[in-house]
């Protein structure tokens, strides 16, 4: 369904410039993307205008087990043709603070290049699609619970040194460039992810600290925010009829 989504999404993406950018996260979202590679889409989608990068990714070598990178490209980009010189990747020789800066810099020239837009509300960088994997802790990209990381407003990527799941040293997308976004789906599957699902599906009650919950905290101020998630990561959720 996520993928199905994410096409019709890149449609859109590709007429009005022809281009489609998509940042995605690292975990089990990977695997859902094993349709794209499959008939009809392997044969029907114009890989060659896509842009990939990631919304957060391990300090750590690129043929690291714990990379995101690696795991995306064994499990993604190695099946489909998107051109080489469209990924952005880390720079993993370079330290995590380093990195980050880098990586915010690769952004920002393609936004100079108008292959990324820029959000009319806040000059951040506009991705077509930000596709999010939830942590069982709710967080979302590498940020974590109650982590300063998510007050960060003025960079477009931070980085953290204290991860809560190893590996400690992530660079990360910062709130305000997941929450410009055109379309952000959030992925969750499994029970372990039910608790974060009801809070921040159904929210909560003014006295709940959103922050502890990160996943509460993605609200696209001009987007489309889209849930896919199974029967168990649903099986909290409180819907009102
Ligand atoms: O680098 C990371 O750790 C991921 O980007 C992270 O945000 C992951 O997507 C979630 O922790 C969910 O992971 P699972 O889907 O594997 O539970």
């Amino acid at each position: 369904m996520a993928a199905v989504y994410d096409l019709k999404q890149r449609e859109i993406s590709v007429k009005e410039r022809g281009c489609f950018t998509v940042a995605l996260s690292g975990g089990s979202l990977i695997s859902f993307l094993g349709k794209l590679y499959e008939a009809p889409y392997d044969k029907t989608v114009d890989w060659t205008k896509w842009y990939v990068l990631w919304t957060d990714e391990r300090a750590v070598s690129k043929s690291h087990p714990d990379s995101n990178y690696k795991l995306t490209k064994d499990n993604f980009l190695s099946k489909v043709p998107i051109l080489n010189n469209h990924v952005y990747s880390i720079n993993d020789n370079l330290t995590v603070e380093d990195a980050a800066m880098q990586y915010e810099f690769a952004i920002r020239q393609l936004v100079k290049a108008r292959i990324l837009n820029v959000s009319s509300i806040n000059d951040c960088p506009k991705f077509d699609l930000v596709l999010l994997s939830v942590g069982s802790n709710g967080s979302v990209a590498s940020l974590f619970p109650h982590h300063p990381a998510l007050e960060q407003s003025d960079d477009w990527i931070t980085y953290i040194t204290d991860s809560s799941e190893p590996p400690p040293e992530r660079i990360t997308f910062t709130l305000p460039v997941i929450n410009s976004a055109s379309n952000v789906v959030m992925l969750a599957s499994g029970e372990d992810k039910a608790t974060a699902m009801h809070f921040a599906v159904d929210g909560s009650g003014e006295e709940f600290d959103a922050s502890a919950v990160p996943a509460c905290l993605v609200r696209p101020v001009d987007g489309k925010l889209v849930w896919f998630m199974d029967m168990l990561a649903a099986s909290k959720l409180q819907l009102s009829g």
